[in-house]
């Protein structure tokens, strides 16, 4: 469970909050996904929700610890570790060195699930696996870290059409097989539409729009498209429920 109320951030410089007193709750199981303009603080939002970004104002509450995909997916591996050492190191609860030979197999059976051939890696240096293999990995490494809340962000960008599918695919299985709480950053708006069951959409640092249930089901690629290009082109829209 996520809640957050009334949270604003600002950074030097700009002349309006990137996040501008948003509330928000994202409840156990849900599958969230978060669209927008370039800049509009998306991913400011879910930094603020890791914590590594700290709100001016507000508070943000969370049930469960946070496993999170970010753009650059080098960030908290150690390249020169292998595949496997970098997983372990991830694991919210180390693996013990006695049955390390057991969790060596149980990464191999999850490598093997995305059935691309990535187990063939595991004594690898990370740094020998290419940028759209560790968005995979970081990916996997998250959905099964044992954390409880799941924030991405653009997490298939480095991926190839094909790849882009499958781990769309996975991800979203898992997540409800694992019972997360997700929220994920997307551009694509077949995406947006084909996965999640809340839709929320960020101008200018407030939520514009919130689609949930039956409204988020009867939601079609060239509505979610047209709203998108109203909001950008600054016009009011009606018809989402506002977050603010
Ligand atoms: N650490 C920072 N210091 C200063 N400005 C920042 C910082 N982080 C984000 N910003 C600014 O906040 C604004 C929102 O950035 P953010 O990365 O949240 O946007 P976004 O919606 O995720 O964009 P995109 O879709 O392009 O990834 C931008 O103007 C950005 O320059």
């Amino acid at each position: 469970m996520i809640h957050i109320e009334k949270v604003t951030k600002s950074f030097h410089g700009l002349f309006r909050p990137v996040i501008n007193e948003v509330s928000l709750s994202v409840e156990k199981g849900d599958f969230c996904i978060l669209i927008g303009a370039n800049g509009c603080g998306k991913s400011t939002l879910l930094k603020l929700i890791s914590n590594e970004y700290k709100a001016d104002s507000g508070t943000i509450k969370l049930k469960g610890a946070v496993a999170q995909v970010v753009q650059d997916v080098n960030l908290g591996t150690v390249p020169e570790m292998t595949l496997l050492e970098n997983i372990a190191l991830n694991e919210i609860n180390s693996p013990k060195l006695l049955f390390y030979r057991r969790y060596r197999n149980q990464v191999i059976q999850k490598l093997k699930e995305l059935d691309i051939g990535l187990e063939e890696y595991i004594d690898q240096p990370l740094k020998m696996i290419s940028g759209g293999q560790r968005q995979m990995i970081a990916t996997l490494m998250a959905i099964h870290s044992g954390r409880q809340i799941l924030l991405l962000d653009e997490h298939t960008s480095a991926l190839d059409p094909k790849m882009q599918t499958l781990l769309m695919e996975y991800t979203h299985k898992q997540t409800k097989n694992l019972e997360l709480t997700a929220i994920m950053i997307t551009h694509k708006m077949d995406d947006a539409i084909k996965y999640g069951n809340r839709l929320i959409m960020l101008h200018q640092g407030k939520v514009a729009l919130d689609f949930q249930g039956k409204q988020k089901k009867a939601l079609a690629v060239h509505d979610l498209l047209a709203m998108f290009h109203q909001y950008e082109d600054q016009l009011l829209v009606s018809g989402g429920e506002s977050g603010n």
